[in-house]
């Protein structure tokens, strides 16, 4: 077996180990990468960008249709196949590109699963790599639901290279994926249904902006079932899916032609062997301290999903990396911060948030208003006839700064930036609220919002 020694070892190449190996490259480390996939990590190749470019054409359709009877006298159609080749285009190239990037600035690549065979050495394939330091960026996988028949589900990698479209489909859980998926594949003519075990979807997001979207979703023709937990799923002599659920006490049946894993991710661990290195970890990933290195193992660092620190997503990952490499670079000196995090949901209209909800605010004890309103008459929706538009803004007492924003409507996804960036700077409310903003854009409605 071959042994080689480097100074760092980062495993995965999406956002996270991508960020973390070169900056310690550029800091002149002697660094190698591994990935068991193809390189470029879930969200270029199997999250956020291919479904962007998917749910690009699905808005176009939405909106189409609203238009229709006022302007358009034909809805808009997704070719499946086409889309699919475009999304493609952007897809294909990443795992060639951005190994070449990584070897351009000196960086060691592999190819194959990392498995750790003691505190300093890492297996891959048949080759032994050593290394002073390691970052785990391994990020997450669907979580498997312990249910009889779950491996007949779709999940989500699958879906989005899915070559035909069902008639029927129907997402199980009720956050971030199902939303995204069930309003993409609603406006392709599929019959979208979500099945949420909870009483309300999108638990973390502003219950009441949630009601609205939960209308706009059935508008759209999407049958949104709550309070339901498939227990099993079972293939039918037709080649159709039957799920056996539980409402209440009571049983319940859904047939489909194809249901999609949408029921949350965990930390992708299990293959890393961390018992091995005396890597300490838990069900929200690798347990670190304030500088994302290791509680158990000091030479080990970790970021994005794979680490129990900051949110599962992307800029969070990408953040997260940057501050566990210059801690291990420099030493422990970076506590990490992610601040105000803004995060959208990518259904049509799209639901947004920075900051605290108005029920954690309230938990916190804070005292603030909340300012919020259906806005479904105000011109920026008015004029794309979106049937559905809101927002709600917490702004505290005394300090005047915001402290949570909530958008749901046309733009929403990039409005909520302003907000962060007026939560980064501390800006108060009244100096938000002074501001000039071009008009008429769904950022110059801010104004009527505080
Ligand atoms: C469908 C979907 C849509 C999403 N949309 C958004 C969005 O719109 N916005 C957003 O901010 N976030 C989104 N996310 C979340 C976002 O993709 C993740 O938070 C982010 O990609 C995490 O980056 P990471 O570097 O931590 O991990 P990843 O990008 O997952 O990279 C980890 C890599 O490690 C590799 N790996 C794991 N274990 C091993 C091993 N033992 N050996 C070798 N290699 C290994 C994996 O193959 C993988 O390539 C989405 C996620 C999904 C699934
Ligand atoms: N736009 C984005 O930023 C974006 C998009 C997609 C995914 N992501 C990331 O990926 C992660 C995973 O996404 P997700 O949508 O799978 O998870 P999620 O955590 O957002 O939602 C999963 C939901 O499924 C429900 N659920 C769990 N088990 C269930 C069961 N057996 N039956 C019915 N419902 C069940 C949960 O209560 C939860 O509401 C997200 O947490 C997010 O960080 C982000």
């Amino acid at each position: 077996m071959e042994t080689t020694d480097f100074d760092v070892l980062v495993i995965g190449t999406g956002e996270g180990g991508t960020t973390a190996a070169q900056k310690c490259a550029k800091a002149g480390k002697r660094v190698a990468i591994v990935d068991v996939l193809p390189f470029g990590g879930t969200c270029a190749l199997r999250g956020c960008d291919p479904k962007k470019v998917l749910i690009g054409a699905a808005e176009t359709v939405a909106r189409s249709r609203h238009m229709l009877g006022h302007g358009l006298d034909t809805a808009a159609t997704v070719a499946w196949a086409d889309l699919m080749r475009f999304k493609n285009s952007f897809t294909g190239k990443v795992p060639a590109g951005r190994e070449a990037s990584l070897q351009k600035a000196g960086i060691a690549t592999y190819h194959g699963l990392a498995r750790f065979t003691g505190p300093h050495a890492v297996r891959v394939g048949d080759q032994e790599l050593r290394a002073k330091q390691f970052i785990i960026a391994a990020g997450a996988r669907p979580r498997p639901l312990g249910i009889p028949g779950e491996e007949l589900l779709v999940d989500s990698t699958a879906f989005l290279e899915l070559a035909e479209l069902p008639a029927d489909l129907t997402l199980i859980g009720g956050g971030y994926i199902a939303f995204e998926f069930a309003h993409l594949v609603a406006r392709c003519g599929v019959a979208a249904r979500i099945l949420h075990r909870g009483a309300r979807p999108l638990e973390h997001f502003d219950a009441d902006l949630v009601a609205h979207l939960v209308t706009a979703s059935r508008e759209a023709g999407i049958e949104v079932v709550l309070g339901t937990a498939v227990t099993g799923i079972e293939q039918e002599p037709g080649g159709r899916l039957r799920l056996r659920a539980e409402s209440g006490g009571h049983a319940a049946d859904y047939s489909a032609a194809m249901a999609v894993h949408a029921a949350g991710r965990e930390p992708n661990l299990a293959a890393l062997d961390l018992d091995r290195a005396g890597v300490a970890y838990g069900p929200a990933g690798v347990t670190v301290n304030e500088f994302l290195q290791s509680t158990s193992h000091p030479d080990v660092y970790a970021a994005g999903d794979a680490a129990a620190s900051g949110l599962p997503l992307t800029p969070v990952a990408a953040k997260a990396a940057f501050v566990a490499a210059s801690n291990l670079l420099k030493g422990n000196y970076t506590p990490v911060s992610y601040g105000a995090v803004p995060t959208t949901v990518f259904s049509h209209p799209p639901l947004a948030a920075v900051g605290l909800t108005e029920a954690e605010a309230t938990r916190q004890g804070l005292k603030f208003t909340a300012k919020s309103e259906l806005t479904t008459d105000w011109f920026t929706a008015r004029r794309l006839r979106e049937p559905v538009s809101a927002y709600k803004v917490l702004v505290e007492e005394g300090s005047g700064q915001v402290l949570g924003a909530h958008l749901l409507g046309p733009n929403a996804d990039e409005v909520i930036n302003l907000f962060a960036v007026a939560m980064h700077a501390k800006l108060p409310a009244r100096e938000l609220q002074k501001l000039v903003f071009a008009y008429p854009t769904s950022a110059s409605d801010i104004v009527y919002m505080l």
